[in-house]
């Protein structure tokens, strides 16, 4: 599992080595694990670094200091390194020793945007060091010029690999915010510990790949803000049938999904839901929506039934279920139930405060505008666009329920408890019918999640792993060509199989 902490966090980690005068110490270990990323980086990209062109945007502060650390190490190894200094003041022991080791500096000045972009496009390697855990309120000046322009510069064509010194300079480390332009990176050398700003929100695509650099600051770090969840925790949750059971010891999925005027999301879901593995799928649904089920899936039982009538483990209600009347019921009644249910699409008109974080609603950002301005929240989509995190932990505390917010980084927090992000999944999951699946895949993984005694924030663990399934089936499937919601299911078969591999073996605890 991957624990993410606030800036803020990460800057009280560090306060006690700074008082106990280590933090030149700290600043070397940072600046070695940044240089030595960027040396694998290289000689991955040019089999070789002597010869290779860098440049280090380095601001006035100890971020830029790292990078220009890491910038005289590299001109050592033979990289032809500019500084472009966006600031007039700067770490003084920093600019001197790359200097020493042979840098050229470039002022940077609006004036000079179009040289400095010159530069960092004919470079190898763009080291981003103008903003670190100290920025507040996002780029200002010429370094804010050039990192507006730098998408169309620099993100085309033959383009330099953009590396972020602890963070994409312009993102909130605690939020992930974007309050206005930032430099995109391929990857970020992140120091002590992973800020939250690099798993929510803008920061969480500005930050590319993350790599952590261990400078000791471990012990003194607290309770992580946010989690990211790995293979091996996935594959923790996902329960294995054993010999003695059967399908109503493994677990039964309800679901109370589709309409006359929207069937296909029940046929999705369905198909999801067995592809993720449960001992049975109850459908709950008008007559033609049966039928069709029943085409697409004859091992679903379908009737016309109620919920407080059908034993199951876990309810999934909502997809497709439009203005249907008795699908609506359906979902209250599953929220009044007490068992785990998913309640999507629809079925979020119905969610009121009070809920228990056992209810587990899957808004995309569209929806949880509507659910929240509903329960006298002003906000808009936009809004919870830029800050999804922020918006996540207020519509877990209003409504009680675990609330997962669909995006390119999913979060899943549940109320007072743990924050989720997962970002497995790939833009080719953004089309119609997406959604339906990953309710049928984490209906199934709750009909069959085996909790002796169900603990704070464990629906949110199964809910992240539900999109971490989803998401890497996505990216499996598109590597056919664009997803098709309804040709889902081979893939996440293929990738629950795979999770096998990081099965914990006897005795290794998981997560929950
Ligand atoms: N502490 C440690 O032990 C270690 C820390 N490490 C490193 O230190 C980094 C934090 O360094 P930091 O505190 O110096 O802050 P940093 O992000 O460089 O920026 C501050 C400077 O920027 C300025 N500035 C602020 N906002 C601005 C804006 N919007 N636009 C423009 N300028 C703005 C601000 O000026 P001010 O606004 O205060 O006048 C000030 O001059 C951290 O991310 C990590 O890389 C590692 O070496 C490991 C050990
Ligand atoms: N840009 C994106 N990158 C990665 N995943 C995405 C992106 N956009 C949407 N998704 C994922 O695709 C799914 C879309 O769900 P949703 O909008 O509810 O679709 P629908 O309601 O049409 O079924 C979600 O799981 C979401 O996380
Ligand atoms: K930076």
């Amino acid at each position: 599992m991957i624990s993410a902490y606030s800036g803020t966090a990460v800057r009280a980690a560090e306060r006690p080595l700074l008082d106990a005068g280590q933090g030149a110490e700290l600043m070397q270990r940072a600046a070695h694990g940044l240089f030595s990323f960027c040396a694998a980086l290289l000689k991955e990209r040019r089999g070789r670094m002597y010869g290779a062109s860098c440049v280090v945007l380095a601001g006035a502060g100890n971020n830029g200091a790292d990078a220009l650390y890491a910038g005289a190490r590299l001109l050592k190894r033979g990289c032809a390194t500019t500084a472009v200094r966006t600031s007039s003041s700067a770490h003084a022991e920093a600019l001197s020793a790359f200097l020493a080791a042979g840098g050229r500096v470039l002022e940077l000045s609006t004036d000079k945007t179009d040289e400095a972009l010159q530069l960092c496009r004919a470079a190898d390697l763009v080291l981003d060091g103008v903003l670190g855990t100290g920025g507040k309120g996002g780029l200002r000046g010429p370094a804010a010029h050039l990192a507006a322009l730098a998408p169309a510069r620099l993100r085309r064509g033959h383009a330099p690999a953009v590396v972020a010194c602890d963070l994409p300079s312009g993102i909130d480390a605690d939020t992930g915010q974007a309050p206005g332009p930032y430099l995109q990176a391929d990857a970020t050398v992140t120091f002590g510990a992973v800020k939250t700003g690099l798993v929510a929100g803008p920061g969480a695509e500005a930050a590319g790949h993350i790599e952590v650099v261990d400078i000791g600051i471990t012990p003194y770090l607290g309770t992580p803000a946010v989690n990211r969840l790995l293979a091996p925790d996935i594959a923790a949750l996902l329960p294995r049938p054993a010999a003695g059971d059967q399908k109503y010891s493994r677990g039964v999925l309800g679901i109370a999904a589709g309409s006359d005027t929207y069937p296909g999301a029940a046929v999705l879901a369905t198909g999801a839901a067995l592809a993720t593995g449960t001992g049975m799928v109850r459908y709950l649904g008008p007559e033609p929506v049966r039928r069709l089920i029943n085409q697409a899936h004859p091992e679903a039982v379908c009737s016309d039934s109620t919920v407080p009538l059908t034993h199951v483990q876990a309810w999934v209600a909502g997809p497709g279920a439009g203005t249907d009347e008795a699908q609506r019921r359906r979902a209250v009644d599953a929220m009044a139930s007490g068992l785990p249910c998913v309640i999507d699409a629809d079925a979020l008109s119905a969610v009121e405060p009070g809920m228990g974080e056992q209810v587990i609603l899957t808004p995309h950002a569209g929806e949880l505008t509507a659910l929240l301005n509903r329960l006298g929240e002003d906000t808009d989509r936009e809004s919870i666009e830029a800050d999804p995190l922020t918006w996540v932990r207020k519509a877990a505390a209003l409504t009680g329920a675990t609330v997962l917010l669909k995006g390119w980084a999913t979060l899943v927090a549940a109320p007072g408890g743990p924050v989720f992000s997962q970002a497995d999944a790939t833009p080719w999951l953004a089309t119609a019918g997406s959604g339906d699946t990953l309710s049928g895949i984490l209906g199934a993984m709750l009909s069959t999640a085996r909790k002796s005694s169900p603990h704070p924030g464990c629906y949110a663990a199964v809910a992240a792993a539900a999109a971490s399934i989803h998401g890497r089936a996505g990216k499996l499937a598109a590597e056919q060509g664009p997803v098709q919601p309804s040709l889902l299911p081979e893939a996440i078969r293929r990738v629950i199989s795979a999770m096998e591999q990081w099965r914990p073996g006897p005795g290794e605890a998981g997560i929950l």
